[in-house]
């Protein structure tokens, strides 16, 4: 298996750093109906907000672990592109949240220091034909059938995560899942990311402190460098702890639409990325993520029935869709890689994006 031994050809993470004591939840287990486990699931996703998932002898968990490694060496193609090729997709504009961007385009704090990443986001609704086809590299394009299934294998696991979720929230069955259409257009995508390795006289935070904006997001990492803000904890910096990777498993972790949707009861965690630790640090780190979504017009609200808490007095909620607060969310970065795009691009046409379905 290409996943083990990628992580046997680096450093291994070291053990003398703060690492999170997350839940190491078995995919297989869950698939059984073992009651424990499904109990460990919902008790991680009230109290941290992550955890591991082990995918191993599962056999779509071992097709993801599959995917993922190709798709680890698609990235390593891609971002070999120069920086003129790679902006031609900038994310911006008409084109959301979906593209690339360029190292240095977000911020990591308030006073504006560059991020040190690159990434490039593939959404579902482009992969399944449910909006116009966005302009891409031929590296992504011949990648489309390996993008198309790793997306809907994660896809499957988010349901299933929503379906355990639901059932302990005690809401009916489908009040999560079924805002989760694969058929319908939403934020979904798969995103793929790139950490240079830091100098060592320099080395700081390379992505900002967020939670993530959407429903459930699954992480594979090989390095380390992903650190979590423990619920709660104040924003100090003796506070994150790392995230280690675990060979086979995925990062999973949930993202404030399921705060929204249970009042708090489930939580989403601040998390960061800065270099990778030990001896680590010496290589590039690369990351896979995937971002489920409700669908565009599901509504952010607190959910009622089951055990989810009430709304305080005279509290009113603004009932957003799912689209606008994607959208809310993702303004600042956009905004910086469009400028950056008509700074080394030139001027874009917006009229290429129009959804094929509603
Ligand atoms: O690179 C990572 O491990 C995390 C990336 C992340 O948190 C994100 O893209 O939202
Ligand atoms: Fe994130």
């Amino acid at each position: 298996m290409p996943h083990f031994t990628e992580f046997n050809s680096h450093p291994p993470f070291p053990s003398d750093v703060p690492i999170a004591k997350l839940e190491c939840i078995s995919l297989t287990d869950l698939r059984n109906g073992n009651e424990l486990e499904s109990e460990a699931l919902f008790d991680a996703c009230k109290k941290d907000g992550f955890f591991l998932l082990d995918l191993r002898g599962d056999e779509m968990g071992e097709k993801i672990l599959d995917d993922a490694c190709k798709l680890f060496d698609m990235g390593k193609t891609l971002f070999d592109l120069p920086y003129e090729a790679k902006m031609e997709y900038t994310m911006g504009g008409a084109r959301s949240v979906f593209g690339y961007k360029g190292v240095g385009l977000s911020k990591v704090d308030s006073e504006g220091t560059p991020d040190r990443c690159e990434f490039y986001g593939i959404s579902k609704d482009d992969l399944f034909g449910l909006s116009a086809q966005l302009p891409s590299s031929d590296i992504i394009t011949n990648s489309r059938p390996l993008l198309k299934s790793f997306l809907s294998d994660n896809y499957s696991l988010e349901l299933l995560v929503l379906h355990h979720l639901e059932t302990h929230l005690r809401l009916p069955s489908g009040a999560l899942t079924s805002l989760h259409p694969l058929t319908k257009l939403s934020g979904d995508q798969v995103r793929i990311l790139k950490y240079d390795p830091q100098p060592s006289s320099d080395r700081r935070t390379s992505l900002v402190p967020h939670t993530d904006f959407g429903s459930v997001t699954s992480l594979f990492n090989i390095l380390g460098g992903l650190q979590v803000l423990p619920i709660g904890a104040p924003n100090t910096e003796q506070n994150w702890q790392y995230v280690r990777p675990q060979t086979g498993c995925a990062i999973i972790n949930l993202g404030d639409s399921m705060v929204k949707w249970t009042n708090g009861l489930l939580k989403s965690a601040m998390h960061r990325v800065t270099y990778a630790p030990g001896k680590q640090a010496a290589a590039t780190r690369w990351s896979l993520a995937y971002f489920g979504h409700a669908h565009n017009g599901a509504l952010m609200k607190r959910m009622e029935g089951g055990v989810i808490p009430k709304l305080g007095d005279g509290v009113v909620e603004e009932a957003l869709t799912a689209e606008d607060w994607l959208y809310v969310r993702s303004t600042s970065y956009k905004q910086e890689g469009m400028k950056e795009f008509e700074r080394v691009v030139g001027k874009r046409e917006e009229a290429d994006v129009t959804p094929i379905v509603e």
